[in-house]
């Protein structure tokens, strides 16, 4: 894969990536999910959540991504206050932002490699310019056959492999990853991860939701964990 840095190098005079202070969430249906959550993800670091199934990843990290609002709290992203911010703002927030979704969320009317360009579509970019490197990260993930397919043409993990290309091909400021190799096998999902570093060690701050912390230990991430609604662990 070549990425090509867009910061000299990591800085630590950035502003966090996120920083949630005294957040609570919860659903009309399931009250408690997220309790006083205080977290700091600096610029540039890799954290890896673990967390039994249920005990609110996911929740998180839709607060991440505002797609959920807390209940209380407050929410920065690149140093920015957004825990009110305007729907209309949103935008231009959550394009430095890629994520891998657990259910994938792709499009069905679009082809396997317009799914993975529309972070550099929605940026502005040139198909003539951004073919070469959605090219490229299709093959890297072995999709290069499957490029003018549908993505209900593919498999679990085909999905999947998708999903990580178009988080991570517009090479974002900040990475969410749920569960991001939870259907391939494990010599892709080494390959799968090996992105996220390689993108991580350009400067691009990862957090990467899963249940396995021997995970976390192989990537060198630092190891956030969430039982009964509590954050515990490397909160920075
Ligand atoms: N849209 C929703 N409405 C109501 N309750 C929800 C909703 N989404 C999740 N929950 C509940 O919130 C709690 C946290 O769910 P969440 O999906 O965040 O957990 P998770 O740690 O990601 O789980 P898993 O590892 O199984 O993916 C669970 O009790 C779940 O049933």
């Amino acid at each position: 894969m070549s990425v090509t840095p867009r910061r000299a190098a990591r800085s630590s005079s950035l502003p966090a990536a996120v920083a949630l202070d005294g957040v609570d969430f919860g659903y009309a249906e399931t009250p408690g999910v997220l309790k006083d959550v205080n977290l700091s993800l600096p610029a540039g670091s890799f954290h890896f959540l673990t967390g039994p199934s249920g005990a609110g990843k996911t929740s998180l990290l839709k607060l991440m991504t505002l797609a959920e609002r807390p209940l209380a709290g407050r929410i920065a992203l690149f140093g920015e206050d957004v825990t009110e911010v305007a729907r209309g703002s949103l935008p231009p927030i959550r394009r430095r932002i890629g994520v891998v979704f657990q259910d994938f969320r792709l499009l069905d009317h679009l082809s396997v490699f317009e799914n993975a360009a529309l972070p550099l579509r929605l940026a502005g970019g040139r198909e003539i310019d951004y073919r070469p490197d959605v090219e490229e990260m299709l093959q890297w993930v072995g999709l290069g056959p499957r490029m003018s397919a549908s993505p209900a043409a593919l498999s679990g993990g085909e999905k999947q492999r998708l999903a990580v290309a178009r988080a991570v091909v517009a090479k974002p400021d900040l990475i969410l990853a749920d569960e991001p190799t939870g259907s391939v096998d494990a010599a892709m999902a080494d390959r799968l991860m090996s992105l996220f570093q390689t993108l991580n060690r350009m400067g691009t701050t990862v957090l990467i939701a899963g249940h396995d912390p021997a995970v976390a230990q192989r990537l060198g991430a630092r190891v956030l964990g969430l039982t009964d609604g509590r954050l515990t662990g490397d909160l920075a």
